[in-house]
């Protein structure tokens, strides 16, 4: 699956629920929580349909995310199935980690090799603030539950100008000690009542620049970034890694590799694109089959745009409208 800028797809990020246990500011919208009713989210035996359409065009990883994975009902037996069905196929999963310690050594014995844990702060206190949940100790409990099983563990944190620089210090420790990989995210202007604003926004160009202070740096190679986004550099010292992702100061649209599917079963090209293709009646029809799936994603990628043309287009505070937990990230 090749796009018009030549840019190939081999990567699929599918959202399985809009919900969440969590209300990140920056992720929820602010005006009230208005969630996808059920008969439209995407059946699991059709997001295994969509997996096994995807799987023979190139698409070798496949990220479950959401809104919260893990509190769609049978999600950890779904991703057994899948990744049973689907050996060759990289799965990973990307959450807030408050189920981790119920789920860790299940996903390392069905084969998961990296899970990705958003966390902002290693405050208590503050991160009730963030998330609106005092859940801190179950999400460190859980990263915890993950490195002992084995699971490579993938942190990522929203660099917030008001509070990520004191906050530095810290994953820096627990990087110099754990063999994780600390990514601070630029905030991005996304969904329709967005809290982004630009006086919270942090670049990654300043965020290195602090953590430099802190300890010495080393860049990976680009070679090295597996096609993600992240800009990663090893710590000199330590076990870990720190990395930014910088999809406002630095993009990487001209390698982006991926696609989005959201919870109620559109196809999104581009996360900072309102523009959806709709899989759900294709994927429900009883007679149209596997092959007929796989036109009409060749044809909607075909078209995927280049995001930061369209973040610098932008008329409002938002680049798209749809919210952050009902696409997926
Ligand atoms: N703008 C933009 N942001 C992205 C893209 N891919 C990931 N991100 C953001 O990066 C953050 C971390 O994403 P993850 O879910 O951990 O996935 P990933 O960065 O692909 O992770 P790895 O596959 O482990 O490298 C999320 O907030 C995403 O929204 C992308 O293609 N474009
Ligand atoms: C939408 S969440 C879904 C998965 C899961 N609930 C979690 O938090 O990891 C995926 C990622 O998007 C990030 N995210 C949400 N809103 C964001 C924003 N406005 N800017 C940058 N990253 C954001 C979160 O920090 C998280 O790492
Ligand atoms: S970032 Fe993840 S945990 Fe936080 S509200 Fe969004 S979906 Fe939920
Ligand atoms: S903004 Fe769009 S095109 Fe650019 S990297 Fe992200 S998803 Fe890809």
């Amino acid at each position: 699956m090749t796009d018009d800028y030549g840019r190939s797809v081999s990567y699929l990020r599918l959202s399985v629920t809009d919900r969440c246990n969590l209300r990140c500011f920056y992720c929820r919208n602010k005006e009230g929580l208005q969630f996808i009713p059920h008969h439209k989210i995407l059946r699991y035996e059709e997001m295994l349909r969509l997996i096994a359409a995807v799987d023979s065009m190139g698409v070798s990883k496949v990220r479950l995310t959401g809104g919260e994975p893990f509190v769609r009902r049978d999600f950890i037996e779904f991703l057994e199935q899948a990744a049973e069905r689907f050996p060759q196929t990289d799965f990973r999963v990307t959450t807030n980690g408050t189920y981790l310690t119920t789920h860790a050594e299940r996903l390392q014995r069905m084969g998961m090799r990296y899970v990705n844990v958003s966390l902002d702060t290693l405050d208590p206190q503050r991160y009730a603030e963030i998330t609106g949940r005092d859940m801190f100790s179950r999400v460190w409990d859980g990263i915890h539950a993950c490195l002992e099983a084995g699971l490579r563990v993938k942190l990522n944190a929203v660099a917030l100008r008001s509070f990520t620089a004191d906050e530095l210090e810290g994953f820096i420790a627990f990087a110099l000690e754990h063999p994780v990989d600390v990514r601070f995210i630029e905030f991005m202007p996304i969904g329709a009542s967005t809290s982004w604003e630009e006086q919270q926004y942090w670049s990654a160009e300043e965020l290195v620049a602090a953590a430099k202070n802190i300890t010495p740096l080393e860049p990976v190679k680009a070679q090295d970034r597996n096609k993600g986004p992240a800009r990663m550099y090893n710590l000199v010292r330590g076990r870990g890694r720190l990395g930014v992702i910088s999809p406002l100061s630095d993009h990487f649209c001209a390698q982006c590799n991926r696609l989005r599917v959201t919870p109620d079963g559109r196809l999104r090209t581009c996360l900072f694109s309102d523009k959806e293709y709709r899989l759900r009646p294709h994927l429900r029809h009883p007679k149209l089959g596997i092959e007929h799936l796989r036109r009409v994603l060749v044809a909607a990628n075909a078209h995927k745009p280049l995001g930061y043309e369209l973040l610098q287009a932008k008329k409002d505070n938002a680049v798209c409208q749809r919210g952050m937990s009902a696409i997926g990230g």
